[in-house]
């Protein structure tokens, strides 16, 4: 039986990434998306319901007309920086938004669901790489806003036995190899995207956010995993999900560090153009190393990332970038 996969801000860049993958593996996709940050062209592989985790009544009709066998939740906010100004936000569309679907989920009786979580949670690491028993002690409030919603879901499991898996994400990059959909924020602050841009235009110079960092280069290390991993990794979790049930936890990471200076530099390779670049003081709550460990997903899930080299990671952004470029 063809199984059905609801999918909330599957308008977005990770999740509509997904939607493609479990709809490639033969499931039924629905995306459900306010549109306030996604976008209803990156919405091609099933219906969209326009409608908002928080409101009980698009939750609640979307899951009783579509009955999905899980719920794939992606919908939120996720600007660190944002975070800082306006937490208001992020509580309510991140942590209430989740724990308004959670309970449309109870009342309609769907009891799985994959949760899109975050490093950002990990705070300042401790040790390197990080894995998924490290402790958890966030510095801003996105990573709060997550972090509490991965304890709503160990108690609603207990309580209410609904099933989850907290995907805790790297840093998500690169594009579908396809060109179907790729990376759009407004405004866009993410430094792949970023340094293509000033690769293409001498007026749009990249700013290293750090130079003074302990690492080798002085720049910031992060850990680059490719969208289409990410989707895999949530196809994997949610078949073994379904099957199992529990409450489970995994980093999604490559295990390899790139700094800001060898982004740079790839993109160079790639691009075949130096982009322009200065530098600049770090930003707020900017860790210097962050880096996982993804064994647990690999014993677990059976998964490894495949495209997730930084020289592919860039191609396919720049492939995106190209076929869309800002006007
Ligand atoms: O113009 C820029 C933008 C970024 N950077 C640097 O490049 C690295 C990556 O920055 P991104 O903004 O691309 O990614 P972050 O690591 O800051 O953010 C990622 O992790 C966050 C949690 O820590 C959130 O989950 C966020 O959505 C996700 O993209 C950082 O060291 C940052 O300081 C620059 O040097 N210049």
């Amino acid at each position: 039986m063809t199984r059905t996969v609801l999918v909330t801000g599957g308008a977005g860049y990770v999740g509509s990434h997904c939607c493609k993958t479990f709809a490639r593996a033969g499931w039924n996709v629905v995306t459900l998306d306010n549109l306030s940050r996604g976008w209803r062209d990156a919405v091609r592989w099933g219906p969209l319901v326009e409608g908002d985790v928080r409101d009980p009544i698009a939750v609640r009709g979307t899951l009783e007309k579509y009955e999905p066998d899980l719920v794939a939740h992606f919908a939120a906010f996720a600007y660190v920086g944002e975070s800082v100004e306006n937490p208001a936000i992020y509580y309510e569309n991140n942590t209430a938004g989740t724990l308004a679907l959670l309970n449309g989920m109870r009342a309609a009786g769907c009891r799985h669901i994959l949760f899109s979580s975050t490093c950002a949670s990990y705070g300042v690491p401790q040790h390197i790489p990080i894995d998924e028993r490290h402790p958890q002690a966030p510095i801003n409030p996105y990573g709060w806003s997550k972090m509490i919603i991965e304890r709503m879901l160990e108690d609603f499991g207990r309580a209410y036995g609904i099933g989850s898996v907290s995907l805790r994400y790297f840093n998500a990059a690169g594009a579908d190899p396809e060109g179907e959909i790729g990376e759009r924020h407004e405004p866009e602050s993410h430094a792949i995207p970023l340094a293509i841009e000033a690769a293409r235009r001498a007026d749009q110079p990249f700013t290293i956010l750090g130079t003074d960092f302990p690492t080798p280069d002085g720049s910031a290390i992060r850990d680059y995993i490719h969208v289409n991993d990410l989707a895999r990794a949530h196809l994997l979790a949610g078949e073994m999900l379904l099957e199992r049930g529990g409450t489970h936890v995994f980093n999604l990471g490559t295990g390899v560090g790139t700094s800001v200076h060898e982004l740079i530099e790839a993109v160079e390779r790639v691009a075949r153009c130096k982009p322009v670049v200065r530098r600049g003081p770090r930003r707020a709550g900017d860790p210097a190393k962050l880096v996982a460990s993804f064994a647990k997903a690999e014993r677990e899930l059976g998964w490894q990332p495949q495209h997730s080299g930084i020289d592919f990671i860039i191609k396919t952004a720049l492939e995106w970038r190209d076929r869309h470029p800002p006007v």
